[in-house]
Parts: C-alpha cells; structure tokens; sequence
C-alpha cells in the first residue's frame, strides 16, 4: 500500500512523535500515516479528512468535543495504557468512535511496580540509599514482606499479577473487588475474598490499590479507611491518585495512624514542590513509572496497533473499552 493511501494515524503525545520512543516511530510508520498534533492545528482543513484514528501516547490530553468534531471520519481512540480515566467514553462513543486500551502489554510492568514500592519500603531501600558504611541492624529495622498479609484492593489483571508475585513471597494474600468475586484466581494463588474492604484494611500489613479511577472509586481511601488499617500497615498505590485522599493520607502518616505509604502515582502529577507528602519521611513517591519498561512500551504500542487495526478492519477488537450504561 502506498504510503499517501496509509490511514492517517494522529498522534497525540507531550513533545509529538518525538516524545514517543524510538523505534516505535518506525513501528506506527509501518501501519500509518503519522501525523502530530502540531501538524494537524496548523493544517487542519486539510488533515482532518484523512484522520481515522488517534493514538493517545503516554499523556493525559483532553479529548474534546472541538477534537470529535474536526475528525469526521474518527473511528478509534487507542490508549497506549490501561486507565482511560481521562477520556469521557460516553462523550466519545456519541460520535461512533470506539475507545481501546492497553491491559495486556501494562500489567507485569505495574505488577512489579507494586512489589518493588513494598519491598522497598518494607526494608527502608530509598532511605538507605548511598549510606554505604556499616550500620547496626537495630538501627535499621524494617518489616519481612515474607508471611505477611498482603490486601489487593482491585483483583484485575494487574492485580492478579501482583497476587502471584506475592505468593512467591509466602504471603496471605486478601482482595477485595467491588462488583466480582474472582474464584479461579482465588484458588490459584490462594487468596480470600473480603466482601467488605473494612475487614481487609483491618487484616493487611500491606494493602494495595489496583483499581481503575471511577466516580465509585475517587477518595476510596480516604480519613476513615485509614483510621481501620493497623498502624503498623503500609498502603501502596499503584492506581491513579486520586483513590486516596492526600490531606487525610498526610494526617494518617504524621500521626502513625498507617505506618508507611508508598505511592507510584499522586494527584496531581507532579505535586506541588511545598505539598506535605514531599516532607515526609515515612512515604515513597515515584513518577508514575509503573508501564516505563522497554518492554511494556513496545507491547503497548503494538497492542494499541492491534487495536486500530481491528477497528478499522471491522474485526473483533482486542480491548476495547465501553463506556457504563446510563
Ligand atoms: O496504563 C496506565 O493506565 C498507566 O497508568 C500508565 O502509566
């Protein structure tokens, strides 16, 4: 096919196509016409005919009604990622465009994300970093991760992930889910189902957050849920932020009311340079690099391309996200 006949494939991404890694250009470029935001602002008229999908690359733009309605003949949004909680899929499914994300190609990346903050803060890793001279094991005392109770706060795919790794650790292993009790990854990793989240805060030492951002969902952590975790529990969100409530999770951590926290993700991101959680000692905060792998960015841009091609071949679509009824 010639390359001018190549659906037009707009990506949207901080920086354009610069910002999406080398060598998945070459990939997109195999399948596509690529053409950048910058591009298409300044020759709207023309590139808007020709755009049949758009590829959200790692950013969390705003995907408008303006946007919608200059692509004419848009059929697929693909997320390279999991959470579409910066999309409004009703929004967008009324001018017939599918939404697809990336759930296969995040969830080993996010999973281990998860393990390393709780190790990590288990034995105090970021702490100690570059104090390399001997210190007294008194001095220095964490907590074994190792027959520990772990709480899996959203056992999707990812949590599952996190649930294997942790039986490697010999830990008990809680979860709870909202809608869905998951009975054959209960028996294969064995884990107990809590109906009620009260009774896995009050059993975990470790409790992690792997559920999607929703209305249901926003401050699902929040002053109370703190106060019915041990106060030797550590909290891990591998989520999106704003699960937690911040100003009760600085209250929770100046107060030993939790432990410990360990947070891959915040609301906003990056917090502000003078926000409490960045003054404290008992947290660990990475940037939001639970999918920042080699690995896991080649398969996102592949199964976002397998998406696509779905869509616009009329073929079963991998991973499509719907948005909830009413
Ligand atoms: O996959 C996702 O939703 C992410 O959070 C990527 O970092």
């Amino acid at each position: 096919m010639a390359k001018q006949e190549q659906p037009g494939l707009l990506i949207v991404e901080i920086g354009g196509v610069r910002g999406v890694l080398e060598g998945h250009v070459e990939l997109l470029k195999k399948h596509f016409h690529l053409i950048t935001m910058k591009e298409f602002l300044k020759k709207k008229e023309r590139l808007s005919e020709k755009i049949k999908s758009v590829l959200i690359y790692e950013c969390r733009p705003v995907i408008d009604r303006e946007l919608l309605q200059s692509l004419p003949h848009l059929k697929v949004i693909a997320n390279s990622g999991v959470g579409v909680d910066h999309l409004d899929l009703k929004l967008i499914s009324s001018f017939g465009v599918k939404v697809t994300n990336t759930p296969h190609a995040v969830s080993d990346s996010t999973a281990d994300i998860g393990m390393a903050l709780m190790l990590a803060s288990a034995r105090r890793l970021v702490e100690g970093n570059f104090l390399n001279s001997f210190h007294f094991a008194a001095d220095w005392l964490g907590d074994e991760v190792t027959g520990a109770t772990l709480g899996i706060i959203g056992m999707g795919s990812i949590g599952y992930k996190v649930a294997k790794r942790a039986k490697a650790f010999e830990m008990k292993i809680l979860y709870h889910n909202r809608n869905q009790r998951k009975e054959e990854e209960e028996q294969a990793v064995g884990a107990r189902y809590c109906e009620k989240m009260e009774d896995l805060l009050q059993q975990s030492d470790f409790v992690i957050l792997v559920v999607n951002l929703t209305p249901q969902t926003h401050k699902l952590i929040g002053k109370r849920e703190l106060e019915l975790m041990k106060p030797t529990a550590t909290l891990i969100n591998i989520s999106r932020g704003a699960v937690v409530d911040h100003d009760a999770l600085v209250e929770a951590l100046q107060n030993g009311i939790i432990k410990a926290a360990a947070l891959d993700v915040t609301n906003p991101e990056p917090l502000p340079r003078d926000h409490p959680l960045l003054k404290l000692k008992n947290i660990i905060i990475t940037p939001h690099i639970g999918t920042a792998t080699v690995q896991a960015t080649r398969m996102m841009t592949e199964e976002a391309v397998a998406n696509i091609q779905a869509v616009l071949n009329g073929l079963p679509i991998p991973s499509e996200k719907l948005s909830e009824p009413g």
